[in-house]
C-alpha cells in the first residue's frame, strides 16, 4: 500500500490513535482492519484522511470503526477532527464520515458516466462472514428496549421470526443515530440464527445505487436481477438516498415487486416517513407505505441510562448508575452521541487511571457541558428529581401525600431553594400553589436529614451534580 506523506506531528497523532485502538480492540480485529491503514493529517490538524485498500474494506471501516477513530482523534487532539475515508488509489475519495445533510451529500449519481471506478457489489470477494454484509454484533440482545423503540423493535422481531408474512415491507424511520441500522442488522442476524440457509442481504441505499451503475456499465442487469430478486430478506438502509436517482428507483421498484411476489421480506430505513420522502416516485412511496411504517424516537432518560450501562459493560468497564444518570441527563439527542460521551469518559478514566465517577465524567465532558450553559430552573429541578425517583412530574404540583411522592417533592423544594434565586413564596407557587411555610418546612427537614443520612446526602449530591451539569 502507498505510504501517504504526512507531517511529523500529524503522524504522531495518527500513531497515538492507532496505538490506542491496538489496546482497545481484539488483536485479530486490530491486525485485520486497523494495522494496514495509512493516513494523512492536514497541516493544521483540521482533517485526517485515512486510506483504505479497497471499497469493501472502506465500507467496513466506515461502519465499524469510523466513529471510534473520529472520537479517539478528538480525544487525543482535544478538538473535533474531521475524518475522511478514501481509497488508497486516491483517484476516488469516497465519502467523508462526518455526514453532511442529506441535500449536500456527495452520493454517486446513477448515471453511467459518474460511476465510481470501483463500486462495490454484493458479489465482491469477501469472507463468508461479510457476504451478507451483516454486522454480527448488532443483534436484538444488544439493542436496549425502551418506549422510544418498542414498537419498531417488536415489529422487527416479528419479521425475523416469520418473514414474508405480516408487515411487509417494514419501513422504519427516525432521526440520526437512533438505532435504525442496528435494528435492521438485528433482523438479519436473528433470521440467520434460526435459518442459516436463508439468503439475507444488508445494503446501504448508496451501495444499491452503485450496484445499479455497475450493472449499467457492464450490461449485467440479468445477474443484478438474479442477485437481488433471489433474496429471502432484503435489508436496505437510508432509502432517502434514492432521491433523484431514476434508474435506481426503477430497479428498486422491480426488485421490490419481485421480492414481494415470492413472499420475501423487505425491511427499509429512512430519515423520514414515506410521504415525507422528497424526489422519489409516487409509486415507490406508496409501496413503501403499504406494509407497516414505524418510527424510532429519541431515547427517553431511562433508556439512555440503560444503554450507557450496557455499553460500558460491553467494554468491560463499570459505569455506576449515578454516573449513567448524570451523563444521560446531559446527553439527550441520540445514541451515537451517548456512545461518544461514554468513549470519552472511558478514555479519560483509563488515561488518568481514575475510577469512573460523576466528577470524572464532568471533566471528560466539560466541553460538551459548557456548551449547554445550563440555567437551573425550578421546572428543571422538578423534572430531574421526578426522573430520579421515578415519579411523575405532575406529582410535584399535586396534593398527593404518600411518602413515595411527598418526599421527592420536599427534596425538589429543598434543591429549588438551594440552587435558584427564587423566594419561598415563589417556590411554593411553582409547586402547585403551596404556602411558603410548607416550603420552609421541607427545606429545613431535608437540610437536617442530609446531615444524618448518608444515603440521602449521596442522592442529593447526584442530583446537584446533574443539575449543575
Ligand atoms: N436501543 C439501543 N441500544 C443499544 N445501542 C443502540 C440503540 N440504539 C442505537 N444504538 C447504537 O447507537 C449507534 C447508532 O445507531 P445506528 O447506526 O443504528 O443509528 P441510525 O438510526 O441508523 O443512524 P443514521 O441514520 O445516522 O445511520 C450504533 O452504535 C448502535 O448500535
Amino acid at each position: 500500500m502507498t505510504e501517504e506523506p504526512t507531517n511529523d506531528a500529524g503522524l504522531g497523532l495518527w500513531l497515538a490513535c492507532v496505538e490506542q485502538l491496538g489496546q482497545d480492540l481484539p488483536e485479530q480485529q486490530f491486525n485485520t482492519w486497523i494495522k494496514p491503514l495509512t493516513a494523512h493529517v492536514a497541516e493544521d490538524f483540521s482533517k485526517v484522511t485515512v486510506y483504505v485498500a479497497n471499497r469493501f474494506k472502506l465500507d467496513w471501516i466506515r461502519a465499524q470503526y469510523a466513529a471510534r477513530i473520529a472520537g479517539l482523534l478528538e480525544d487525543l487532539y482535544g478538538q473535533p477532527v474531521a475524518l475522511e475515508l478514501a481509497l488508497a488509489q486516491r483517484e476516488s475519495v469516497v465519502r467523508t464520515y462526518v455526514r453532511p445533510y442529506a441535500g449536500e451529500r456527495n452520493t454517486p449519481s446513477d448515471s453511467p458516466s459518474a460511476a465510481p471506478t470501483s463500486s462495490p457489489s454484493a458479489e465482491e470477494p469477501a469472507s463468508p462472514v461479510f457476504r451478507n454484509r451483516l454486522n454480527s454484533a448488532l443483534t436484538f440482545e444488544t439493542l436496549v428496549e425502551g418506549t422510544a423503540n418498542r414498537m419498531a423493535r417488536s415489529a422487527a422481531m416479528h419479521v425475523a421470526a416469520s418473514p414474508g408474512h405480516l408487515y411487509n415491507p417494514l419501513f422504519i424511520y427516525g432521526g440520526v443515530g437512533l438505532g435504525k441500522t442496528h435494528l435492521v442488522h438485528a433482523v438479519g442476524n436473528q433470521l440467520l440464527k434460526d435459518r442459516p440457509d436463508a439468503k439475507v442481504l444488508y445494503i446501504h441505499a448508496e451501495q444499491f445505487v452503485s450496484d445499479v451503475v455497475k450493472a449499467y456499465q457492464r450490461r449485467t442487469f440479468d445477474e443484478f436481477k438474479e442477485r437481488y430478486h433471489s433474496l429471502d430478506l432484503l435489508l436496505i438502509d437510508d432509502v432517502q438516498f434514492f432521491a433523484n436517482k431514476d434508474r435506481t428507483q426503477e430497479e428498486f421498484f422491480n426488485a421490490f415487486e419481485a421480492l414481494l411476489a415470492k413472499k420475501s421480506h423487505i425491511v427499509m430505513t429512512s430519515d423520514t416517513y414515506p410521504k415525507g420522502l422528497a424526489n422519489i416516485h409516487e409509486r415507490l412511496v406508496s409501496r413503501f407505505d403499504s406494509g407497516l411504517t414505524v418510527a424510532i424516537e429519541p431515547p427517553e432518560l431511562e433508556m439512555r441510562v440503560a444503554i450507557l450501562i450496557n455499553k460500558a459493560r460491553a467494554e468491560n468497564a463499570e459505569m455506576p448508575e449515578e454516573v449513567a444518570f448524570f451523563v444521560a441527563k446531559n446527553v439527550r439527542s441520540n445514541v451515537r452521541e451517548l456512545e461518544g460521551a461514554l468513549r470519552k469518559i472511558l478514555a479519560y478514566s483509563r488515561f488518568n487511571q481514575k475510577e469512573v465517577s460523576i466528577q470524572l465524567a464532568r471533566e471528560a465532558l466539560r466541553d460538551l457541558l459548557s456548551i449547554q450553559n445550563r440555567q437551573i430552573s425550578v421546572e428543571n429541578i422538578q423534572k430531574t428529581v421526578a426522573d430520579y425517583y421515578k415519579i411523575k412530574v405532575a406529582d410535584m404540583y399535586s396534593k398527593k401525600r404518600p411518602a413515595s411522592i411527598a418526599r421527592p417533592r420536599q427534596i425538589a423544594m429543598y434543591l429549588a431553594k438551594e440552587l435558584t434565586q427564587k423566594s419561598l413564596p415563589e417556590i411554593g407557587e411553582l409547586f402547585g400553589g403551596r404556602d411558603h411555610t410548607t416550603v420552609l418546612h421541607a427545606v429545613r427537614k431535608i437540610a437536617a436529614e442530609r446531615q444524618q443520612l448518608t444515603e440521602l446526602n449521596q442522592q442529593l449530591h447526584v442530583l446537584e451534580q446533574t443539575l449543575k451539569g
